[in-house]
């Protein structure tokens, strides 16, 4: 494991905002970190980062003990926490040199920086004059510098545009599959780490409701066959007369629990043998933002 927590748990004065958390982050994934505003996610980063001293429980990076090897982990791990820390006066190209001298980075590394988050053509332009979008992957690129094995990225994509998390998005992919790096990266919404993460955990009122890979929160949402018919209620008391248990009634549509294909066909052949109008039936997508709501909800 990359990261590994146990027992984490943190407080400001008397309220715990960080419960016992358990966090296993294994080596080559994408971590999507997720929970409504107030989870207890920027704070379980700064301990990450030992930004904030732990109270109770360890964190291992690395396979290795935080405190006791700070200066060792800590420089491989790159981190955006926040608001990217960029001198708005001086170029992209600037930003990256002066940090570089700071980390005795060779500055050629500038160079590749800028052209791995696609910022080469606006190098020489004000940071302040960049876009959001520019200004978190510069943040990305000056995060990168020292060529860390693990990148911590505190809600990277907030603000932007949904090509702006395009961009972010595609960038980390390659981090992850041409460079061999761990990304754990926060988010409020499930929707905007659902493409890229490999594995999730849901965190909410400081404590962990769900870890594990994106296909076992996958299995955790019931699939659902969707059936569009002109009379959603008749339709909908016939299909339970029949024994299909209807999960949902709206104006448009029936939802009935997938269980097989050929059900799909059965369900169509009985609605139409019983003069209804199926204008469409299908399994449906999983909803993962319901899912996500509903495990957050109920905690
Ligand atoms: N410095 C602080 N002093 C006291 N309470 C704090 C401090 N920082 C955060 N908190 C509280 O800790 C809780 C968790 O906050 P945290 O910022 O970790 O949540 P979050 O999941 O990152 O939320 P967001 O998405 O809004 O950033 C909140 O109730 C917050 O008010």
């Amino acid at each position: 494991m990359v990261i590994r927590t146990e027992g984490l748990s943190f407080n400001f004065g008397n309220q715990q905002v960080v419960k016992s958390l358990n966090l296993q982050v294994p080596e080559g994934s994408i971590y999507g970190f997720l929970g409504p505003n107030g989870a207890g996610k920027t704070t379980t980063i700064k301990l990450l980062l030992n930004l904030l001293q732990t109270q109770h429980g360890s964190i291992h990076i690395f396979e290795q003990e935080l405190q006791k090897n700070r200066i060792s982990i800590l420089s491989q791990v790159g981190a955006l926490i926040e608001q990217p820390a960029i001198y708005q006066h001086l170029s992209g190209r600037e930003n990256l040199l002066n940090r570089a001298l700071l980390l005795q980075v060779p500055a050629k590394r500038v160079d590749e920086m800028l052209n791995l988050v696609h910022l080469s053509n606006a190098a020489n332009k004000k940071a302040g004059q960049y876009s959001l979008g520019m200004k978190q992957r510069l943040g990305i690129a000056l995060a990168l510098l020292t060529d860390p094995k693990l990148l911590i990225l505190d809600e990277p994509t907030n603000g932007l545009d949904p090509n702006g998390i395009i961009e972010v998005r595609e960038l980390l992919l390659k981090l992850v599959s041409e460079h061999g790096k761990t990304v754990f990266i926060s988010s409020h919404l499930l929707a905007e780490v659902e493409r890229m993460a490999t594995h999730v955990g849901i965190i909410d009122g400081g404590q962990l409701l769900f870890q594990g890979s994106i296909t076992e929160l996958e299995a955790l949402s019931q699939p659902l066959i969707r059936i569009e018919v002109d009379n959603t209620v008749d339709a909908a008391n016939l299909l339970k007369r029949k024994n299909y248990p209807v999960a949902d009634v709206t104006d448009e549509y029936v939802y009935v629990p997938y269980t097989s294909k050929i059900q799909i066909g059965d369900i169509n052949a009985l609605l139409i043998q019983n003069g209804y109008v199926v204008f469409s039936i299908g399994k449906q997508q999983k909803d993962l933002e319901k899912l996500f709501l509903s495990i957050t909800q109920n905690a």
